[in-house]
């Protein structure tokens, strides 16, 4: 399999805190995979370092064969814009303009021209082509995260990074938007490292890795919920189902 994001030994410190403990693991190409965990074991800090957006204390990220781990904040904005697709909890569009705007945004920023052809496939996908000129605050909770869904992928990155991306939705809209993401995955070849709560959730990936205290304890090929929801339990915290 090919790796689209490699750590070797990569360890992420805040003062005393060892937030990542020489975790070293592979993203693989088109696959969709979950990071679980309790509260404070590393899970955003694993995606911050693997994504690009936080440099590591120690260690290597690689984002295809490219050394990350200590380039410039300048030049880590530009990788990610054009390689890296990032899906947030609260969606983070921008309330003034568009929807049509704000899935063309990052790839304006990126200096890159909008593929009209694979931007119409992705809206009519995820249903939201008669809401193109509607304001993020006219949609639903639901839509607005599926418009993020598109952003995320519209220059077609290599790997999209999603945290927590239905924790605000309610059960319906979060149905929706894990199939998604999991049809992105199966039908259109993309890679998605989504960080959940949710045993629910992780079940909807191919594989889930476990963290605990800064490590990677567990990569669990297709769990089934109830199991994970007993490893989590036995790692000292009651999931939210
Ligand atoms: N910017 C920061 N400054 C100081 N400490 C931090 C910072 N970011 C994370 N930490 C610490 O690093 C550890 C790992 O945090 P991280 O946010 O990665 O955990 P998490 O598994 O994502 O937690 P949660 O599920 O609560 O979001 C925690 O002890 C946290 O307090």
């Amino acid at each position: 399999m090919t790796a689209v994001v490699t750590l070797h030994e990569v360890t992420k410190r805040y003062g005393d805190v060892v937030a990542l403990d020489e975790v070293s693991l592979m993203f693989p190409r088109g696959r969709f995979v979950a990071v679980m965990g309790p509260s404070g074991s590393g899970k955003s800090t694993l995606l911050h370092c693997a994504a690009a957006l936080d440099p590591p204390t120690s260690g290597v990220v690689l984002i295809g064969d490219v050394d990350v781990s200590r380039m410039s904040e300048t030049r880590r904005t530009e990788l990610r814009r054009k390689h890296i697709g990032f899906v947030f909890q609260s969606y983070n569009l921008l309330p003034t303009i568009s929807i049509q705007d704000n899935i063309t945004l990052p790839l304006r920023l990126a200096g890159l021209r909008p593929d009209a052809g694979w931007l119409a496939e992705l809206v009519d996908r995820v249903g939201l082509r008669e809401r193109l000129h509607h304001r993020p605050g006219e949609l639903s909770g639901g839509q607005q995260q599926r418009a993020a869904i598109v952003r995320a992928l519209a220059a077609r990155p290599d790997v999209v990074f999603a945290d927590e991306p239905t924790g605000a939705l309610d059960l319906r809209s979060a149905a929706q938007v894990l199939t998604l993401l999991r049809e992105l995955v199966d039908d259109l070849g993309q890679t998605v490292v989504m960080v959940t709560h949710d045993p629910n959730s992780a079940a909807r990936a191919h594989d889930t890795l476990v963290m605990a205290d800064g490590k990677v304890v567990d990569v669990l090929n297709a769990p089934a919920p109830e199991d994970l929801a007993v490893r989590l339990t036995r790692l000292g915290r009651e999931p939210v189902s």
